[in-house]
């Protein structure tokens, strides 16, 4: 069965309510609109009431079972109650004064309706740069107990082929010990998704033909990442062609259970992962879904600002398999 058909299947019915602060986005709409009339999602549109029905009107989009919140214009009852519980989540942290200025910013009103459980996720980001969208997320709603970081993954698919890439999203440069964690955190990602995990930590050389202080943290980051996951198929550091060509992978790392057949590839920094996604999704001809944000307490999905209306509408799915994934834990 195809990707999103399996997955509609396991959210449709569930109500799950996504918060989207971008309201105003014709792409937001459309996708709302499409999400509400199919059953998979109940959206909270963020924004102006006026525009929102104007813009919807104009190419013809259905706003039924959508709420559309304006935090601008929202009663003094509900500002107060958003307020005092980021000024007590924050304390310490951040003054009344400037929660009061964080909650103008759409991303932070729709992140404490996910925190206070009057939404299950959010999608935002279609607008928004991804610092301004996950920021209120990693400080409010926070990572998940055993989880240092966020990472930001993306599923990307052509046809039967389906890989994960990570991180691409989130940590710049990630030392040893992060990387181990984005390569085991991956391998749960590819579970959800039916991909059973090859994982290879990628660089510019395979098993030492290249010497270098990045090599040298791919290679033990490798180390790492096989400790905390034994039962896992990890290899590296590996080039991608010995990572995912079988000929060139018996070739330069004869041996690996990994090398050849890699299908969950980690890459050294944000700079390799970001570039390599948007290489496979504009020249390779991939689908590329995320990045999902993997390790919050509750999720919040990034969107590229590239995105259109069927990313808008696919992640909002993603978002909610991961809400039911952490209620089934
Ligand atoms: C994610 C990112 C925005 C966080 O940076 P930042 O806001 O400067 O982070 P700060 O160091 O100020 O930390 C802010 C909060 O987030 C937390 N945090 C930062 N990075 C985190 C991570 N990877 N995982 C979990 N929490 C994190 C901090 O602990 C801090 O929490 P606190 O305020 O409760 O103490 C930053 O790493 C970034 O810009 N990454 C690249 C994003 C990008 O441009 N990607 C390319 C396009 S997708
Ligand atoms: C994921 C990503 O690269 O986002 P953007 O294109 O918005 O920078």
């Amino acid at each position: 069965m195809e990707l999103f058909d399996s997955l509609k299947q396991k959210i449709s019915g569930k109500n799950k309510v996504i918060v989207f602060p971008e309201g105003n986005d014709i792409r937001i709409i459309g996708a709302a609109s499409r999400l509400s009339h199919d059953g998979l999602v109940k959206p909270i549109l963020l924004g102006d009431p006026d525009e929102i029905n104007k813009l919807a009107s104009e190419k013809g989009f259905d706003l039924t079972g959508i709420k559309i919140t304006n935090p601008a214009d929202a009663p003094e009852a509900e500002k107060k109650e958003l307020q005092d519980a980021l000024v007590e989540r924050r304390k310490g942290k951040n003054t009344p004064e400037q929660v009061a200025e964080m909650l103008k910013d759409p991303n932070y009103w729709g992140t404490m309706l996910v925190y206070l459980d009057q939404a299950d996720g959010m999608v935002s980001g279609a607008v928004h740069a991804t610092g301004d969208t996950v920021r209120p997320a990693l400080q409010i709603i926070k990572t998940k107990p055993g989880t240092k970081r966020i990472i930001g993954a993306f599923i990307m698919q052509k046809d039967e082929e389906r890989y994960v890439f990570a991180d691409c999203g989130i940590n710049i440069n990630p030392d040893e010990e992060g990387l181990a964690e984005i390569a085991v955190e991956s391998a749960k990602l590819a579970k959800l998704f039916d991909i059973d995990p090859k994982i290879a930590l990628l660089s510019f050389s395979t098993k030492g033909s290249a010497k270098d202080d990045v090599v040298t943290k791919v290679a033990n980051a490798t180390k790492l990442a096989q400790e905390k996951a034994p039962d896992l198929p990890i290899d590296g550091e590996l080039q991608f062609d010995a990572a995912f060509v079988p000929e060139v992978g018996e070739r330069k790392a004869p041996g690996s259970k990994v090398a050849g057949h890699a299908n969950v590839f980690i890459f050294p920094n944000l700079e390799a992962g970001n570039i390599a996604y948007k290489i496979a999704q504009r020249l390779g001809g991939f689908e590329a879904y995320g990045p999902i944000l993997q390790g919050l307490n509750k999720p919040v999905s990034d969107l590229s600002r590239g995105a259109n209306e069927q990313d808008v509408y696919q992640i909002a799915i993603i978002t909610v398999i991961q809400s039911l994934a952490n209620e089934s834990k």
